[in-house]
């Protein structure tokens, strides 16, 4: 039976993210016919608590057993709470949680099933978005590039452009808007960076018993340690050709590098390596992209953003100055892409995952009904 989502033209989509700060879920409206971006609209938050947070950690790394069900199950919990909050929504873009990622060993891992949330929800989900890249011998990640494309249009850009996620993990997305299709070879290119607040977070959290370094302010009366920033790039990850992708935990060994040094020298010092890394992918992009768009948390890390405009050849912006919100981007990236998924539209290709070929990854689940896979290969 073919379902509304199916058909041409716009539908109201809902997207709900959960990112590697293990901070909370994110959920926002994108009114889209899968190409198109006609309107960004309501957005949510909800924090996890303590206890939640926990729960969640203890899993990370994890590919099955007791701490994944249990991590399971918050996701569930907290993803229902939020999105019965968008009566409107004619499907819900799921993303889930990232336990464990490690596309050429042991695959990619997001809890949180989209068929019981279809079901509690009333409404079609699309969810599993990174295991058919992956089967497909992608990275499974980054995923919001095909959304970046689009976004690039929606802003009407017209000369090549960046977007810089700076969430736990750092990525970045090329895009070339002269393309009419972002599949289309050249139009886009996007892989990790490589560590961005994770490493931070982590220190000052060990030490100091804090979330994260607000405003920087720690960092801001440190200096950076070079031989410590040396080190962190002589790191084989910043030679690999992009795409690329990582865990959030594939460096911690960073917290190694500054290990002797006191708080505020070892804040600057994984400060300047996110940025850094950031200056070392911008390498492999075709050109040198005409703005680098800040989206992802780390856009609100004032020594991290003066770090990258001392470091890079190309003016550096919040999204909220070409009017998109960088707190929901992720969240609206996989409303867009739940409305491509149900259409058959790819959301990945070889640029932005390394996949051999354009992959619409995804499962949709109706309501009481069998999951769908639509992997088209
Ligand atoms: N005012 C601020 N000052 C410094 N850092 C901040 C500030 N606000 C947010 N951050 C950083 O941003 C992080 C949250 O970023 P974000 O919500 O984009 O991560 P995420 O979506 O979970 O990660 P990912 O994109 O890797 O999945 C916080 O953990 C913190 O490190
Ligand atoms: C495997 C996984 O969940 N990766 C996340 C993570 O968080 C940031 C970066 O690493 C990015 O690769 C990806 O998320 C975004 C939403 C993406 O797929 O575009």
């Amino acid at each position: 039976m073919e379902q509304a989502i199916e058909k041409t033209g716009p539908i109201t989509a809902l997207g709900a993210m959960s990112g590697t700060s293990l901070d909370g879920v994110d959920a926002a409206i994108v009114v889209t016919d899968g190409v198109t971006i006609d309107r960004f609209g309501a957005t949510a938050y909800k924090s996890y608590s303590a206890a939640e947070r926990a729960v969640l950690a203890s899993a990370l790394g994890h590919w099955q057993g007791p701490e994944v069900d249990a991590a399971t199950a918050v996701i569930e919990h907290v993803h229902r709470a939020v999105l019965e909050g968008f009566p409107e929504a004619d499907v819900i873009g799921f993303h889930g949680q990232t336990l464990a990622h490690a596309p050429h060993t042991r695959g990619t891992l997001q809890v949180g099933d989209g068929a019981w949330l279809a079901t509690a929800l009333d409404r079609p989900v699309v969810w599993d978005f990174r295991t058919a890249d992956v089967e497909m011998g992608g990275e499974g990640a980054p995923l919001a590039p095909f959304f970046h494309f689009a976004c690039a249009k929606y802003i009407g850009a017209t000369r090549p452009l960046a977007f810089l996620n700076l969430g736990g993990v750092g990525n970045l997305t090329y895009v070339d808007p002269s393309f009419d299709q972002p599949e289309a070879a050249g139009a886009l290119l996007a892989f990790d960076t490589g560590p961005a607040n994770a490493p931070m977070n982590d220190l000052v959290q060990a030490r100091l018993g804090l979330p994260y370094d607000r405003d920087g302010q720690i960092a801001r009366e440190g200096s950076v340690e070079k031989s410590a920033l040396d080190r962190f790039l002589a790191e084989p990850y910043f030679a690999r050709i992009p795409p690329k992708s990582l865990d959030r935990n594939d460096f911690s060994q960073m917290m190694d590098h500054v290990g002797d040094l006191q708080n505020a020298d070892a804040a600057a010092t994984l400060t300047a390596m996110s940025a850094a890394a950031v200056r070392e992918g911008l390498r492999y992009c075709p050109q040198t992209p005409t703005q680098l768009l800040v989206t992802g948390g780390g856009r609100n890390n004032p020594v991290l953003m003066e770090m990258l405009r001392s470091t890079l050849a190309c003016p550096v912006k919040p999204v909220e100055d070409v009017g998109l919100d960088g707190d929901m981007l992720e969240a609206q990236a996989f409303a867009y892409l739940s409305v491509r998924v149900a259409r058959g539209l790819p959301t990945s290709c070889p640029g932005t995952t390394g996949v051999r070929t354009p992959v619409a990854g995804g499962t949709i689940s109706y309501p009481n009904a069998a999951a769908v896979a639509v992997h088209n290969r």
